[in-house]
């Protein structure tokens, strides 16, 4: 099951973070250190192998990592094997991937999706998306893989409040999702829960917690202080609102992306990006024991 392997991978590597793995050109200057980095296909590539080599030589390992598949899918079709080779490298040193690619459609093409995902990509997990109800998410759950699948239940976006926030016959929408969850859940169902809003986390974490059938929640929008780009959700306090809904630490996992992968930005030290990165994984590893 996808719960027991992520309690069994957090435990080994001693922290929940989750790096996210969404490039962005502009801040990634490879080119201080590969001057043959021509394309932005080779640049994203050497970008993410100096960050695995460097958390290597340190053996300081994320939990996991999130590619976010729009990240390379804006580059070109080339870059989508990039991101298929960057998935198996990083799974190559023991790291899960999940694929942040918000899949979900009616059941045949789920299925398609899902080998796509677990398949094609190779990916350990993947991000849906519930609002096509149970034949959309079940192809996921049941991929011969076994692999993760996380649905969105409460994001990070200000959007969020749209819909997930509506009042439905005496309680949430998001609370809604959450008891459908409990009921698919085969133990490779987990949640996106944001890391923006700490009293709705809790306010989750205290029902799953109720109901006796805790699942993992992956918990992006977490950022680093003095690197720009970040949603402002804040580790600790994450941490601390799962505590509060008396939820346990074991399988969760914190993401953030910007924060982690442009970190050099807090020194101007270009050429050290992948050093910054990973002294800011440290860091933020440390702060969390
Ligand atoms: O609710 C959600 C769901 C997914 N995301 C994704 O996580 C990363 C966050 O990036 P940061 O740079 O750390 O803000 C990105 O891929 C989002 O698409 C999310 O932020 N919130």
């Amino acid at each position: 099951m996808f719960s027991n392997r992520l309690e069994e991978r957090i435990a080994k590597c001693g922290n929940p973070i989750c790096l996210g793995m969404d490039p962005k050109i502009s801040l990634m200057p490879v080119e201080r250190r590969h001057s043959g980095a021509n394309s932005d296909e080779e640049k994203i590539k050497f970008f993410y192998m100096d960050i695995l080599e460097e958390c290597v030589k340190r053996g300081v390992k994320p939990a996991v990592v999130k590619p976010n598949s729009a990240y390379y899918e804006r580059i070109s079709i080339e870059c989508m094997a990039v991101l298929r080779d960057l998935i198996s490298v990083y799974r190559s040193e023991g790291i899960p991937v999940i694929l942040d690619a918000k899949r979900g459609d009616i059941g045949k093409t789920s299925e398609a999706y899902a080998d796509a995902a677990f398949n094609v990509y190779g990916a350990d997990a993947i991000t849906v998306s519930p609002w096509m109800g149970k034949d959309s998410v079940v192809p996921f759950l049941t991929h011969p893989s076994e692999s993760g699948v996380y649905a969105l239940l409460r994001t990070s976006n200000k959007g969020a409040a749209d819909f997930q926030d509506l009042p439905v016959k005496g309680s949430t929408a998001f609370f809604k999702v959450a008891q459908k969850l409990i009921e698919w859940d085969n133990g490779n169902l987990g949640a996106v829960v944001g890391a923006t809003h700490p009293e709705e986390l809790e306010k989750i974490t205290a029902f799953f917690v109720n109901k006796k059938h805790e699942i993992p929640f992956l918990i992006p929008g977490v950022s680093i202080p003095g690197v720009p780009g970040g949603q402002g959700g804040d580790a600790k306090t994450v941490l601390q609102a799962i505590a509060n809904g008396g939820g346990t630490r074991k399988f969760h996992v914190l993401n953030s992306s910007s924060g982690l992968n442009f970190a050099w930005q807090r020194t101007g030290k270009e050429a050290d990006y992948a050093i910054a990165c990973v002294d800011a994984l440290e860091s933020l590893a440390d702060s969390l024991r």
